[in-house]
């Protein structure tokens, strides 16, 4: 073992350095560096292409990266898989013809070395109900329900989850996150990707921004808020006109709604501070930037080459 590198008893359940998948011309992880801590529970927000299942079929070592490093628990993503530390639901996955529910979690589990017991599994997964009936015969959100109690039938250390809410209804959501926070306070590491921001925020410790292949922010969604900076202010105009609003300290954005003014910031402070001396304060109101303004502008593409 190399010196100062953590042993596997101590290692992170997630680590990337310098990590780089290419298909072609598309650089689909483009140098990521990562840790996840065992016990967190992680969101990769990013939009479609933005290369979260790049990075995830990285981690379960279906690929393997063109330069860099990605290990799980210490070591080679494969080894920690073949172990049985590993559960994943993942967007593909084609049904066993004629199988039960209550058979295919049997088999799964039957493969890993300590799995939960099938009953366990299939409740916490809330298919307890489906346990007789044919995976070939589900409607897609209960598929995606059932995929999700495979992910779990071994008793994994870290749980990797593509987009695991795609074909759900909204009660269907709601049963699932709360299955997937009883598994995470277990203990569990859990890492899953969306494309929806209040998911991340709601159910996730830590959010990665995802874009074009690389981690933009990283942070609770109140520091990803933060870290894009300012919020909205806005005042009464109160009969004064709106001219040069604009060019006040920290303003972005100026738009007029009837007598109100409302600015987009990048200082709310400095912001502030202007208006109080033109004192253009009346009804004044700051809110921070919304997780949507934040995402927006963390993944805003600028016209030159980013590091
Ligand atoms: N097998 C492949 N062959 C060629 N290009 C690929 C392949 N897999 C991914 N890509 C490309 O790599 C980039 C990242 O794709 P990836 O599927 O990782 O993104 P994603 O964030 O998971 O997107 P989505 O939210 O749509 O699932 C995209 O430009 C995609 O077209």
């Amino acid at each position: 073992m190399e010196p100062g590198r953590p042993t596997p008893r101590t290692a992170p359940a997630v680590s990337f350095s310098g990590a780089v998948r290419t298909y072609g011309a598309v650089r689909a992880v483009d140098g990521v560096d990562l840790t996840i801590a065992r016990g967190e529970t992680v969101a990769l927000l990013g939009r479609n292409g933005a290369g979260k299942s790049t990075a995830i079929a990285l981690l379960l070592g279906l690929c393997a990266p063109d330069a860099g490093r990605v290990e799980l628990f210490g070591g080679p993503p494969e080894a920690a898989v073949r172990a049985g530390r590993v559960g994943a639901m993942l967007q593909e996955a084609r049904a066993v013809p004629r199988v039960t529910v209550g058979e295919l979690v049997a088999f799964v589990a039957g493969r890993y070395p300590a799995p939960l017991p099938v009953d366990r599994v299939l409740r916490l997964a809330g298919v307890a109900g489906l346990a007789g009936r044919r995976v070939d015969r589900l409607s897609g959100g209960q598929a995606q329900r059932v995929r999700f109690a495979v992910a779990l039938a071994g008793d994994p250390d870290l749980l990797v989850l593509d987009e695991p809410t795609a074909a759900l209804d909204v009660e269907a959501r709601h049963a699932f996150w709360q299955s997937m926070g009883a598994y995470a306070r277990r203990g569990s590491t859990v890492l899953f990707s969306t494309h929806h921001l209040e998911e991340a925020e709601a159910h996730a410790d830590r959010i990665l921004v995802v874009d074009r292949g690389r981690i933009v922010a990283d942070g609770t969604g109140a520091q990803l808020r933060r870290a894009a900076g300012g919020g909205r202010v806005s005042v009464d105009l109160a009969g004064r006109p709106a001219a040069g609003l604009d060019l006040l300290p920290g303003v972005r954005a100026l738009e007029i709604r009837g007598d109100r003014a409302h600015l987009r910031t990048e200082d709310s402070d400095a912001t502030v501070l202007a208006l109080a001396e033109l004192g253009a304060i009346r009804g004044l109101e700051v809110a921070p930037a919304s997780l949507d303004d934040a995402f927006l502008a963390l993944t805003a593409h600028a016209p030159v080459e980013r590091r």
